[in-house]
């Protein structure tokens, strides 16, 4: 058994006017890495390479130690997507009984607790689900095909407070077996408090910052001011009016005198001035 649950080397994607740069990411099992950037950054394009669903210009792709793309590698991987991956004219107490025959570790009982446990009308057809019944409905159906590695993309942005809380505790319980692995796409970056280990963050195309999730927050700092901004040292400038608030590593503060006004630094804030595109960055 390897040690990593999939592996990223190297994968380069070009687009008309974007691309995925030289990204390299290995997920450990025993880990929960947390993926978030701007929008367009390209998470979605990496999850997509990494299920083998877009076909990179190079680089090369193992999922649970098969190439990208292999039903070996698939069917050890659970896939949460925004939406429902199954048939809107489907009743959702049917979808076990039709999807049980292509997964040879799907457990009835487990996706019956899931659907109990985070309220999802068996009734009703998948179409007539709202959004975030939808995205639940895709998190039962992933882990009852019993997974190592589950993969969800920006699931978060249809469900209520109560209802990321549950799939963060099933998500906790998940990793209790310490051979999985998660892969958690999210602008929610709250969410990834208590469950990331690692934080990846991307922004155009590229692994900008990487890292422990408490290493990277404890690595930057935000000054705030107003007036011409500073040049030296900052990774990322945001500018409303006169005020200006710049990103900066945290050995930089030193630099930037007694009367500079400097906080710590959120995910948040990482992810907003490392994709602010302004002339004054220097990085
Ligand atoms: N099929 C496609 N053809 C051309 N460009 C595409 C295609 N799919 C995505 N893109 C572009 O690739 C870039 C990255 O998109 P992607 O969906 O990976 O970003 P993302 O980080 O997941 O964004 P978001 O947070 O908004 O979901 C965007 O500029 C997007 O417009």
């Amino acid at each position: 058994m390897t040690d990593h649950m999939a592996r990223i080397e190297d994968l380069r994607i070009r687009r008309r006017d974007f691309e995925i740069d030289g990204v390299s990411l290995d997920i450990a099992r025993g880990t929960v890495v947390g993926l978030v950037g701007p929008n367009g950054a390209g998470k979605t394009t990496i999850i997509r390479a990494l299920l083998g669903l877009i076909v990179p210009d190079s680089g090369r792709i193992e999922l649970a130690g098969h190439l990208a793309g292999s039903t070996e590698g698939l069917a050890r991987t659970g896939i949460v997507l925004d939406q429902p991956t199954a048939a809107p004219e489907w009743t959702v107490g049917s979808i076990g009984r039709r999807l049980s025959p292509f997964y040879p570790g799907w457990d009835q009982g487990r996706f019956d607790a899931l659907l109990a446990r985070l309220s999802v009308p068996t009734k009703r057809t998948v179409g007539e689900l709202s959004r975030g019944q939808g995205v639940k409905l895709s998190l039962a159906t992933a882990l009852a095909q019993s997974p190592e590695l589950l993969i969800l993309d920006e699931p978060s942005s249809g469900l209520d407070p109560a209802a990321r809380r549950e799939i963060g505790d099933i998500i906790r319980e998940f990793m209790v077996d310490p051979d999985h692995a998660v892969l958690f796409s999210t602008h929610i970056t709250s969410d990834l408090t208590d469950l990331a280990d690692e934080l990846v963050v991307v922004v155009r195309g590229r692994i900008a910052v990487r890292g422990a999730l408490t290493d990277v927050v404890d690595d930057f700092a935000v000054v705030r001011g107003d007036g011409p901004p500073p040049t030296g040292g900052v990774l990322g400038l945001q500018r409303r009016g006169d005020r200006w608030t710049a990103l900066i590593r945290i050995e930089e503060t030193a630099s930037f005198g007694r009367e500079a006004v400097i906080d710590a630094a959120s995910v948040d804030d990482i992810i907003i001035h490392l994709g602010a595109e302004h002339e004054e960055v220097h990085a």
